[in-house]
């Protein structure tokens, strides 16, 4: 099978690699916390300066104006997040960064590549487990270059479920998510877990750690390299109210099976969330 981004890909797992390197390095210093949207959405200088050396070496490697980049921090400084049809890198440069600021051993660079809105290839580097996971469509998904694959678990209540709570702590939100998830666990699942970073959550259904992922308020560039991953270890990707995975629309289920995400979607109270390619655009 022909692979035209081959070289794209190759050059995403090395700039990966780099950018955790350079997380692991600040995590060791002084960080310095700030918001965004509100006191518990958090952002360092380190997403900001991780982002400007991924996008930065990827313009350097494949020339300023050829690709297209949507990048967390850059959305957040009012760059637009429109996927168009060009070659397109969806960046998440440090996922789990309240993880980051705390400790907790879970963060991961998740860079994404799209061309005609579809997804080509995915890295997630979860950078203090030193665990390279890649896919490219059509070409099967790794984990340090070891094969990986969903779960065979068929039966709910022998599954471990992992969402997340989100930063947006509104009442009728946060009643929602928890209602949700009491629901699930008194199928009775195994357990609910949560690592704190989405594209690390994906890859733990890729390598079939988990049955299944679902979140509501995450952003494309949390879950565009993990989409490819978990297809391409077998697993499937849906909407939260059963139709089709839209990148933009900020909701999903990731699972290992079609029977496994039906089951989770029954329990699944939906609220509103603005959608990636909707939110205010830089003037
Ligand atoms: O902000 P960040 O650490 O890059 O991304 C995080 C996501 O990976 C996670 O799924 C979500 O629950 C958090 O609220 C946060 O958005
Ligand atoms: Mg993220």
């Amino acid at each position: 099978m022909e692979d035209p981004w081959k070289r794209e890909f190759e050059f995403a797992v090395e700039v990966a690699r780099k950018a955790g390197a350079e997380i692991r390095k600040a995590g060791e210093s002084e960080i310095r916390v700030m918001t965004k949207s509100c006191t518990v959405d958090l952002v360092t200088k380190t997403d900001e300066r991780v982002e400007k050396i991924i996008i930065g070496s990827l313009k350097e490697e494949f020339g300023e104006g050829t690709h297209c980049f949507i990048g967390e921090e850059s959305v957040a400084k009012g760059e637009a997040c429109v996927l168009t049809d060009k070659p397109t890198w969806i960046i998440d440069p440090v996922d789990g960064t309240t993880n980051f600021v705390h400790g907790f051993p879970f963060v991961a660079v998740s860079i994404g590549f799209a061309v005609n809105k579809e997804l080509e290839f995915g890295v997630v580097y979860s950078c203090l487990e030193d665990k390279m996971y890649k896919a490219q469509k059509g070409k099967g998904a790794f984990c340090n270059d070891e094969p990986i694959q969903v779960s065979d678990v068929q039966d709910i209540k022998k599954s471990i479920i992992i969402s997340e709570h989100g930063v947006d702590r509104s009442p009728e939100k946060v009643t929602k998510i928890f209602s949700t998830m009491q629901k699930i666990l008194c199928i009775p699942v195994h357990g609910l877990r949560g690592s704190g970073t989405a594209a690390t959550n994906m890859c733990l259904v890729a390598c079939g750690a988990v049955e299944a992922f679902f979140e509501i308020g995450i952003h494309c560039w949390d879950i565009a390299a993990g989409a490819v991953i978990v297809k391409e270890a077998g697993g499937l990707l849906l909407d939260v109210n059963g139709g089709p995975f839209d990148l933009m629309s900020r909701r999903m289920v990731s699972a290992n099976s079609d029977t496994i995400a039906q089951r989770i979607i029954k329990e699944i109270e939906i609220f509103p969330v603005v959608r990636d390619d909707a939110l205010v655009q830089k003037k």
